[in-house]
């Protein structure tokens, strides 16, 4: 499923209208039709609904779902603002329907706000279609006030936004003056990045998506860059193991890290790496950390590499030259930790994986220092940075990389050649020619100590097992936020990490 940007989404209407030959009128019709079924599907008790109305064609979906309504026995009133001679054909030829058919249609002004309160506060739905994907700039008086009023008097009604909620930036999220908060958002033919992004994700409710009559070849010839994370994306890779194969068939992880203090988050990218399937999975640690993560780890290898004090030395990493030949991808990052020549040992391991590579936690931060280094890599390399890896990456500040999750992680992957993985909430993962795919899977249980080295450890393995980066990264990305949910048995509160991993294995049966 594609995740439209508001530019795109007015290409994709433009070519079912000017090359397909749909009428925009027919779109409007069922984009109107699908938001008054999504309301008389919920069986409400009350069918007092009060219709919000804009200029644009987001106003045009507002007066045919009121006709719908109408005509399904509910009594409507619709206030619509602006003027006749700035709506389209389309929207001005529905608002004339709903005038011939002796709906009750109110031009809003401000001296009337208070018999719209009044509405308000007895209405048993509130249809929001003021403003959809064709908002631009600041809010304008009146929608600011118009936004307020619904938003506390319509208390008890049922608040259902088409499209987009009114207020909220398509594109990033962002809250335009003020927004409707909604408890339903219909959405016309895909989801929109404002779905998914804070803060306007949260004034969404939840999100309905209605078939508006847009063929999907019509959606592929448009090519949108963003993707929701499915699994019909990367399904075909995700095969039964082979009765002939051998732990050889299925790749063999490094996993590097584990300093002192630190040794759990290796040891959980480890596990990870096991359950997401690897033959096998080596975990280098500082070697005065080696007994204690052989005693730790029954099913892993483990290297007890050059260190100091339990920390990695500089100058330990050409162990990994020595024995890259056995190796079929690397993870660097879970519990490094700081340690004095970290830069040039982070630049030799760059050099001496000749196979797909994972970087996280201080791996990032060394990798801050000097993000060019990143130009010597010749293979597959993926960064799972959380925002404040992000900010300190991109060297800006957390709430920029909040505020540009959809810009900050694409510009880098396309600058340095490599996939970013920027988690959070609704995870964004950036590839290195552009396309994004935006994460539905996760669970606030996830946000605890250890969920990041447990999507490395995932990550790492399927990449082991040679499963192509561009499949393997949202793969591992949905199977930890699947997993993430599916540990969650009664309290979010109390979900352990190795209560995640174990339900790795469940998640991947789940989607196989
Ligand atoms: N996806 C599809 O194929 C279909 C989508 N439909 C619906 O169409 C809207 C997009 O419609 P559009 O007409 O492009 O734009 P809007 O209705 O969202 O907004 C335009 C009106 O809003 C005014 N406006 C814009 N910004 C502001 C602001 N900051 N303050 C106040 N008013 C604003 C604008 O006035 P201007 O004077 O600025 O031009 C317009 O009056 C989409 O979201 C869907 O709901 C189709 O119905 C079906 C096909
Ligand atoms: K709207």
């Amino acid at each position: 499923m594609y995740l439209f940007t508001a530019q795109e989404m007015r290409d994709l209407d433009r070519y079912m209208i000017e090359e397909i030959g749909v009428p925009g009128a027919a779109l409007m019709e069922n984009a109107g039709r699908s938001v008054a079924q999504a309301i008389l599907n919920r069986k409400l008790q009350g069918t007092f609904a009060v219709v919000l109305a804009g200029s644009g064609n987001n106003g045009g979906d507002g007066f045919v779902a009121a006709r719908y309504l109408a005509s399904a026995g509910w009594d409507v009133c619709v206030w619509w603002i602006g003027s006749e001679e700035k709506m389209s054909e389309e929207t001005r030829a529905f608002h004339q329907s709903c005038l011939k058919l002796g709906l009750s249609v109110q031009l809003y002004e401000r001296s009337r706000a208070g018999e719209l309160k009044e509405m308000l506060q007895r209405c048993d739905v509130v249809v929001d279609a003021l403003l959809g994907t064709g908002v631009h700039g600041e809010l304008r008086e009146p929608l600011p006030e118009l936004i307020r009023l619904v938003n506390l008097e319509a208390e008890q009604a049922l608040k259902v936004a088409v499209d987009i909620p009114s207020g909220v930036n398509t594109d990033t999220g962002a809250i335009m003056t003020d927004a409707i908060q909604a408890d339903v958002t219909v959405t016309l033919d895909s989801p929109k990045w404002c779905h998914y992004l804070r803060p306007a994700a949260e004034y969404c409710g939840e999100l309905q998506v209605a078939d508006i009559g847009i063929p999907s070849f019509a959606k592929a010839h448009q090519a949108p860059q963003a993707r929701l994370n499915t699994p019909e994306m990367w399904k075909a890779y995700l095969k039964p193991r082979s009765p002939w194969g051998h732990k050889g068939s299925y790749g063999h992880l490094l996993v590097v890290g584990g300093s002192r203090g630190m040794l759990g988050a290796a040891a959980l990218s480890g596990m990870a790496g096991l359950r997401a399937g690897a033959g096998l999975v080596t975990v280098a640690v500082p070697e005065q950390q080696e007994q204690a993560i052989a005693a730790k780890l029954t099913e892993a290898l483990v290297w007890g590499w050059p260190g100091t004090d339990g920390f990695f030395t500089a100058s330990g990493s050409q162990v990994l030259g020595e024995r890259a030949d056995r190796l079929s991808a690397v993870a660097v990052g879970p519990g490094v930790g700081r340690f004095a020549g970290e830069t040039e040992w982070l630049k030799e391991i760059l050099v001496r994986s000749p196979f797909p590579m994972v970087l996280d936690a201080d791996a990032l931060n060394i990798l801050s220092e000097d993000p060019s280094m990143l130009h010597i890599r010749q293979h597959p390399t993926v960064l799972t940075p959380h925002p404040g890896e992000m900010a300190r990456l991109a060297g800006c500040t957390v709430q920029e990389v909040e505020q540009n999750r959809h810009r900050i992680p694409r510009e880098w992957a396309q600058f340095y050649g490599v996939t970013v993985v920027l988690k959070g909430t609704h995870t964004v993962i950036a590839m290195s020619d552009g396309r994004q795919v935006v994460n539905p899977t996760g669970s606030p249980a996830l946000a605890k100590g250890g969920s990041g080295d447990i999507l490395t450890g995932i990550l790492g393995a399927l990449l082991a097992r040679k499963i192509p980066v561009h499949a393997a990264v949202p793969m591992g990305v949905y199977i930890h936020g699947l997993a993430g949910e599916r540990a969650v048995s009664d309290s979010a509160h109390s979900v352990l990490a190795t209560e995640v991993i174990d339900q790795i294995g469940p998640a991947i049966h789940q989607i196989s």
